[in-house]
């Protein structure tokens, strides 16, 4: 669906730096690595002892119910939150990238500034980091295969909360990210708006990037996880391939593969409320 090459809307400089992504780049290196990593804001522990690694040239999906602790990994990972014991660091790839271009984070909340419009947020990225500016033909171009074209001129503020997301996303692509930390990045877009996203991420990755992808899309997730990441409750539960996670569900007529292992590895699996025990419905 993404006619555009990410590589084409740059400048000869920059396209050598984006096209490079694939030759430059061990797609088995890590980008990210956690080690016995605990978070507390106070009270309960909301991140136990968290060991993982989230590769280049991969798309991972951190999956888990609310509360898990998602959110907070995610933001400890761009620097946002602080670690309360262990370590996080994110691993520079080889090729001598500038460590400020190197993480994109796309927030679970908005993070747009609302008096500048959608083609304004693609200046000021290239000016904070000193990327030649696109010409009128790569802007467009670049817009379009975002989606975001027929909305350049409008405020911020006036985008639907679908379309905030896709803006932020298009700055940390335009920044020339390699290791992208997107919270829940496909919440409140259309069937169109998620299809595009997927196509992009599966670009991205293709491009020997490294994309972390929170999500409660199973059925997403499905589609286009290389590697599968769920915390319950703080802890990591599961780390592996999707063919691996399939194998830990029970079979059911009423569950998918995916749905089925999640439920196996989730604690909360079963917690769904039953109105009958308080309002009386029960035979
Ligand atoms: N700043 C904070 N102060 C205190 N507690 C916090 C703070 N941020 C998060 N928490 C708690 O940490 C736990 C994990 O929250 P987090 O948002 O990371 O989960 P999540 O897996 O992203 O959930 P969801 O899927 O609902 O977005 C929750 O119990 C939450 O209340």
């Amino acid at each position: 669906m993404f006619g555009f090459r990410l590589s084409e809307a740059s400048s000869p400089e920059e396209c050598r730096h984006l096209t490079d992504r694939t030759t430059c780049q061990d797609t088995d290196a890590n980008a990210i690595e956690v080690r016995a990593l605990s978070k507390r804001f106070g009270g309960p522990t909301v991140l136990n002892e968290v060991t993982l690694d989230v590769r280049y040239g991969a798309i991972t999906c951190l999956l888990g119910p609310n509360g898990a602790g998602k959110t907070t990994l995610m933001r400890i990972l761009v620097g946002h939150e602080s670690i309360s014991r262990g370590s996080a660091r994110i691993v520079l790839p080889e090729d001598g990238a500038l460590a400020d271009r190197t993480v994109g984070y796309v927030p679970d909340s908005s993070l747009v500034y609302p008096l500048l419009t959608v083609r304004e947020h693609l200046r000021l990225v290239e000016a904070l980091f000193g990327l030649s500016r696109f010409s009128r033909a790569q802007e467009e171009q670049f817009l379009k295969a975002l989606g975001l074209d027929e909305h350049a001129d409008l405020l911020a503020s006036k985008l639907s909360k679908g379309l905030k997301k896709r803006l932020m996303l298009a700055c940390a692509v335009r920044q020339g990210a390699r290791v992208l930390v997107l919270d829940e990045p496909f919440d409140g877009l259309d069937p169109a708006g998620q299809e595009m996203l997927m196509s992009l991420v599966e670009q991205l990755r293709d491009q020997g990037c490294c994309v972390l992808v929170s999500t409660h899309r199973l059925d997403i997730a499905e589609r286009v996880a290389d590697e599968l990441l769920v915390l319950d409750h703080g802890e990591l539960v599961f780390s592996g391939t999707p063919t691996q996670f399939v194998r830990l569900g029970e079979p059911s007529p009423n569950k998918t593969a995916f749905e089925a292992a999640f439920a196996a590895v989730s604690r909360r699996s079963d917690s769904r409320p039953r109105l009958a025990e308080f309002d009386g419905t029960s035979p």
